[in-house]
């Protein structure tokens, strides 16, 4: 194996833990014999046509196959989802049942029913909750039953404000026309390469604080400035990363240890979480300073959350984080959830789109001519005074009706998150035993997870041509953009906890996308040839192509 193609949260894995834990699998493999052997007896006895097994060691289960496999880990899942009966099988960590266990699933009927139809038996597990816990705390991600259901409420709520709506809007547009064009125009202008997938990753960073607690304002007050702001990125993806890591260790004492000793990628994640908080203290404060306590009239997504808990003072959310303290800390946590959530997803989504629409030139003329034909017109467009246009837009809620239109537009993005979903793998923990749609049976404390890059890439779902980039599909004969049901397309989850920020997100891509579509070429910069070979990717919470995507700009208007 190449040593050098592994993820550095791998290279770790290996290291630290599998030394220590073949020794410990085979001292606990044999005084536990007697308990897997009735365990794997017991699955088989309730057999319908699953419990399909990847072939797996006696001793480490699939250990082994996973570490030769982990710098492929989706690929390698996908494959084998493609090859097991129902798209779904069972996985057996080392002993046999006593290590780490759950199914996998790609099966359209088996995601609905753990993400919908049995919702209540399949929650948030303690290994993914342990590993985030620093970082997102008592936040809506990690949340299970009552504590997530009070504040899924109150999160729907605040989506759906349509304050939020015109704010998240007016915010796109400003960032879009004063930020990213102007960008883009200069790296155009002097022909430098640029890493597409870092500035879609600032520009959304940017966009999702502005909107997640109107951080503008407080930059232009000197209180957050640009410098600070950018130590903000950085830690916060160091946090998202190195957590992201613990999940890779087989248990989590070799994570526990270290963060006991305060040593290595521990400390790293301890030091990053500090500028995390210091930085949404800051903005905490600065906020309540302004509003003097009373948030009714902001629009950001943190100021309508805190209005929602403040009109329900006597809620349970209320006497749950009843004193200050606990109140702030639960503030704390709500935006980190937010911003986490809008960070990497869209702008993933928009960097695998552009290298799709440059591998795919008679996709790319599609939907320049649309966003040409449709766009809005050019002096509404380029209006200096885009808060203003945005405020006064009194016809559509989001200021952008031009978008609606835009079908092959939204089936291109459509089409590239089915091949690349932003969240690659949705992950769930069985409270009790349970029996799946094909038969599988589930173990309570069993993982379920589902990968939506398999369901992606399965020819039972999406036919023959499964692995090819075509909009098409998505049309109807009038080119009218049509749906896939949730489970068949689970790529912003399906069921009670489906995703908040779904339509703000195509709102987003899709502005961006015709933003630049129809101003700009681009270029990807690859060896001659290898565009027909698709980027690899890393293993992150997100899926982010490897390496960045170098591209250049070339102004249209100017090649004119
Ligand atoms: C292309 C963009 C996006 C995709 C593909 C996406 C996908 C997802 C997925 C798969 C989940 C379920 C995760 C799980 O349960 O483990 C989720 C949850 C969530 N998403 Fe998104 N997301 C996107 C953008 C956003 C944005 C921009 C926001 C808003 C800031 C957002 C807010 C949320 C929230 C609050 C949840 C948690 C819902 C809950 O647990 O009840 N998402 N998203």
């Amino acid at each position: 194996m190449d040593i050098d193609a592994v993820d550095p949260p791998l290279l770790h894995f290996y290291s630290y833990n599998l030394l220590l834990l073949l020794l410990v699998s085979v001292v606990l493999f044999l005084q536990h014999h007697r308990r897997r052997r009735s365990l794997q007896v017991a699955a088989n006895g309730a057999t319908g046509p699953g419990n399909h097994r990847p072939q797996s060691n006696p001793v480490l289960g699939n250990l082994v196959a996973f570490l030769r496999n982990g710098h492929r880990f989706l690929d390698w899942t996908a494959d084998l989802l493609a090859a097991a009966p129902a798209s779904t099988m069972q996985v057996l960590g080392p002993l046999g049942g006593l290590g780490y266990c759950g199914v996998d699933t790609a099966n359209p009927e088996v995601i609905d029913h753990i993400v919908r139809a049995n919702f209540p038996s399949y929650v948030k597990g303690a290994r993914i909750r342990a590993a985030f816990a620093d970082l997102l705390g008592d936040g809506l991600f990690l949340a299970n039953g009552r504590l997530w259901t009070l504040q899924r409420k109150l999160a729907s709520y605040s989506f759906s404000s349509r304050l939020l709506r015109r704010f998240s809007s007016r915010v796109l547009r400003d960032h879009i026309h004063r930020r990213l064009v102007p960008f883009l125009a200069a790296a155009a202008d002097s022909g430098e390469a640029v890493d597409l997938q870092d500035v879609l990753r600032r520009f959304t960073f940017d966009n999702i604080c502005s909107v997640a607690f109107g951080v503008d304002d407080d930059r232009s007050s000197a209180l957050l400035d640009d410098h600070r702001h950018g130590a903000f990125f950085a830690a916060f993806d160091d946090a998202v990363d190195i957590s992201f890591g613990r999940i890779l260790h087989p248990t989590t004492l070799g994570w526990r240890v270290k963060k006991l000793l305060d040593v290595g990628s521990e400390r790293r994640l301890r030091l990053a979480i500090a500028v995390v908080d210091e930085y949404v203290t800051a903005i905490l404060q600065s906020k309540q300073q302004r509003q003097s306590g009373n948030s009714e009239d902001e629009p950001d997504l943190l100021s309508r959350f805190k209005a929602a808990m403040e009109e329900d003072e006597a809620s349970e959310l209320g006497r749950i984080f009843a004193s200050p303290e606990a109140k702030r800390r639960f503030l704390r946590d709500t935006v980190v959830t937010f911003v986490l959530a809008g960070k990497d997803t869209t702008s993933s989504a928009l960097t695998w789109f552009f290298w799709f629409l440059a591998a795919n030139p008679r996709c790319e003329r599609r939907v320049y001519e649309e966003v040409t034909s449709l766009a809005l017109a050019p002096s509404r467009e380029a209006d200096a005074d885009v808060g203003r246009l945005a405020d006064g837009d009194v016809e559509s809620e989001d200021g952008y009706d031009e978008l609606k239109g835009m079908h092959y537009l939204h089936a291109a993005i459509t089409e590239t998150m089915r091949l690349y979903p932003p969240v690659p793998m949705v992950s769930r923990v069985a409270v009790h035993d349970d029996v799946l749609p094909d038969g599988t049976v589930v173990r309570a404390g069993w993982f379920a997870d589902y990968s939506a890059y398999a369901m992606g890439r399965s020819a039972r779902v999406w036919g023959d041509d499964c692995r090819v980039f075509r909009p098409e599909r998505w049309l109807d004969g009038r080119g009218r953009f049509v749906s896939a049901e949730a489970a068949r397309y689970p790529v912003f989850n399906a069921g009670p906890r489906a995703c908040l920020g779904k339509e703000m997100s195509y709102l987003q891509m899709k502005v961006v996308a015709a933003a630049v579509v129809r101003r700009f070429t681009v270029e990807v910069l690859v060896p001659a040839g290898s565009m027909d070979m698709a980027p690899e990717h890393e293993m992150a919470v997100t899926l982010k192509m490897k390496g960045g995507l170098r591209v250049r700009f070339k102004n249209r208007a100017r090649a004119a």
